[in-house]
């Protein structure tokens, strides 16, 4: 792994900018010991929503990315950018189009050392993420490790994300996705609902991001954090 801004993140939790949390959730999961938040949402994410939670984590030490995911929701003031990169779809819009609308209307104000881009393998069929972008989510092992090797070796991306969000999924291709990103670091996210699971996914991927079970059963979501830790002290 790189010694980028991000490299040293174990566990992170990711906030949607379009759901509502209490000021006390809020709190529990800025003190909760993870190594960041990350505010990001596939729809509904506008600059009003993510200033407003922004503003709410600023309170707090805890490091903070935005992950940009519409025109609108580009907003300054974050630790650090991600940047998504749909590798598994046909639809160009997705891989390179918004990101140059992005460019031609924000370029001369990224901080281009807090930024970094995303290779996005979207391999949940029902999630919002891949029915928005036509993500091809039936991947086998081999299909799954020519675009992990597709983002990290040719397009030398410093983040292959991948993304089932709503399910946990199958760690086999994780561990295969692991082993093909060479020295990108390795996201993973999607399911991870309490500490057993954390735990799975944290041996294979360099970093692992909770995101829905926060709004539904705050504990478990807690409870994910001592599991990264205790994995990797074990
Ligand atoms: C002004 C300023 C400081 C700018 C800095 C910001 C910056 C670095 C700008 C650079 C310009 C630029 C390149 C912008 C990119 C703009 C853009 C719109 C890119 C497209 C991103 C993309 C491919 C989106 C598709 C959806 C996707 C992959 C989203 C990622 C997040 C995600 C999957 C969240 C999960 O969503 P959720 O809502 O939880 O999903 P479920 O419903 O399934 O739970
Ligand atoms: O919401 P969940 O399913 O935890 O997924 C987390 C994250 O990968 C979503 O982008
Ligand atoms: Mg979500």
């Amino acid at each position: 792994m790189s010694g980028a801004w991000y490299s040293n993140w174990r566990h992170v939790f990711k906030l949607d900018p379009e759901k509502e949390i209490t000021d006390e959730a809020l709190d529990a999961i800025c003190m909760s010991g993870t190594d960041a938040i990350i505010v990001g949402g596939s729809s509904g994410v506008t600059f009003e929503n993510t200033v407003d939670l922004m503003a709410r984590i600023r309170r707090y030490e805890v490091d903070c990315a935005l992950e940009v995911s519409t025109l609108d929701g580009a907003v300054p003031g974050f630790d650090g950018y991600f940047v998504p990169i749909v590798l598994n779809t046909d639809n160009a819009e997705w891989i390179i189009g918004r990101q140059i609308e992005g460019l031609k209307e924000y370029g001369t104000f990224v901080p281009w050392e807090e930024t970094a881009s995303q290779g996005y393998i979207i391999l949940n069929s029902e999630a919002t993420a891949a029915e928005v972008t036509g993500a091809n989510t039936e991947l086998d092992e081999t299909s799954l490790v020519a675009y992990v090797r597709m983002g990290a070796r040719i397009m030398r991306l410093p983040v292959i994300y991948i993304e089932y969000s709503g399910r946990f999924g199958d760690m086999a291709l994780v561990r295969a996705a692991k082993e093909a990103a060479n020295e990108a670091q390795l996201f993973y996210g999607g399911g991870i609902h309490n500490a057993e699971t954390a735990a799975q996914a944290a041996e294979f991927a360099d970093t692992i991001v909770v995101g829905n079970i926060i709004y539904t059963d705050l504990e478990a979501a807690l409870r994910t954090v001592e599991a990264v830790r205790r994995s990797a002290t074990a």
